[in-house]
């Protein structure tokens, strides 16, 4: 059943390749004007599941719905959706208004050289609008395969990896750049990436994938502070997870002291759990904490980060002001100094 207020609504969606399954059951929604993002390991599915929305690969099970209505039954181009491939696909005969006018051919001339223009500045393409493809650098090749598939003004766009091929500091000036954009449109738009920041940056919620399986779809802090399962655990920031054993009193006994158990969890006395640790949950402590020695160390700028082993052989990673950085084989004290617990329980081999 249709959900009121949703624009998208993919219900336990399978894809599959020849039988091979690529997207498992998944569900998530997306309501107008959202900005999603799905994040996961090469070849979990995303860009399977941006084609079935698309409208390219069609699905073997589950529902599809737009703007509440039934969409597998329609051809892409009758989805109401813009994208934006890897490959931008711009066409190399037509100009850079010709390109961004394609999809605008039920409007009437004037109108038509109204909407390419207004996107075009909307871009910061003013003026290169008789350049061709080959005449333009890569950012602005990109800025014009974003204009052609925002000229229409679809109400969902869906972008594959769209900034793949920039340097790291155009690809997030674009990133900004077209969030900015989108949220002032009210466009919704759906990207996949590799690239934890970049998600984390330009969306309001964020999926985890693995294996075809979405595993959490949630605002980044979320994702980072409850992670779902050990995988959004491990796959989203960086962490280790700590055995630890559950004690009397709702206490958790760690290789880094004891721990209190999160209020709502029930783990019985005795059983064998997971504890997240993230590289900011551990702090310098002089006096108190438990001792280690510093394995390694990689300066980051305003941070180092520092592998520390405990007596017990269990390393670490913690995070400490780059002024405060150790030197490898010194021995510190630490102690854990976490907002909120995450335990997870225990490995099946462990
Ligand atoms: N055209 C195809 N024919 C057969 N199998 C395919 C095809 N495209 C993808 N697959 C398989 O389907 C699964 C999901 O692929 P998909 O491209 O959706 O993953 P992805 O998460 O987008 O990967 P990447 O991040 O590397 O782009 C993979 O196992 C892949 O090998």
């Amino acid at each position: 059943m249709p959900t009121p207020g949703l624009l998208l609504e993919a219900d336990r969606l399978s894809c599959d390749y020849a039988g091979r399954p690529a997207v498992r059951e998944l569900s998530l929604d997306l309501r107008p004007g959202e900005l999603g993002c799905l994040l996961g390991p090469s070849g979990c599915g995303k860009t399977t599941l941006l084609r079935a929305i698309a409208g390219l690969h069609p699905p073997a099970s589950g529902a599809l719905r737009l703007r509440g209505r039934d969409a597998l039954p329609l051809p892409p181009e009758q989805r109401g959706l813009g994208f934006v491939f890897q490959d931008l696909a711009l066409f190399p005969h037509l100009s850079v208004a010709g390109n961004v006018g394609f999809g605008l051919h039920r409007l009437q001339p004037a109108a038509r050289r109204e909407r390419v223009a207004a996107t075009l500045a909307l871009l910061g393409l003013d003026g290169l609008g008789g350049r061709y493809p080959h005449e333009l650098s890569g950012g602005q090749q990109q800025r014009v395969a974003l204009a052609r598939s925002l000229a229409p003004r679809p109400d969902l766009l869906l972008l594959d990896e769209p900034f793949s091929s920039l340097d790291a500091d155009l690809r997030g000036r674009l990133r900004d750049e077209l969030r900015i954009l989108l949220k002032q449109l009210g466009i919704a738009a759906l990207l996949v990436t590799h690239d934890q920041e970049e998600a984390f940056a330009f969306a309001d919620r964020v999926g985890v994938m693995q294996g075809g399986r979405l595993l959490q779809w949630a605002p980044g802090f979320e994702l980072y502070h409850r992670p779902a399962t050990p995988f959004v655990a491990s796959f989203v920031g960086e962490g280790r997870l700590l055995p630890a054993r559950v004690a009397a009193n709702r206490r958790l006994r760690t290789p880094l002291g004891e721990l209190d158990l999160p209020a709502g969890l029930e783990c019985a006395e005795g059983s064998r759990v997971q504890v997240l640790l993230r590289p900011d949950d551990l702090v310098l402590s002089e006096h108190e904490g438990i001792e280690a020695e510093v394995g390694a160390v990689a300066f980051r700028g305003a941070e180092s980060l520092h592998t520390l082993v405990l007596a017990d052989g269990t390393a670490l990673a913690a995070l400490f002001p780059s002024h405060q950085q150790k030197r490898v084989g010194e021995r510190v004290r630490v102690r854990p100094d976490l907002a909120h617990v995450v335990v997870f329980p225990a490995a099946a081999d462990g």
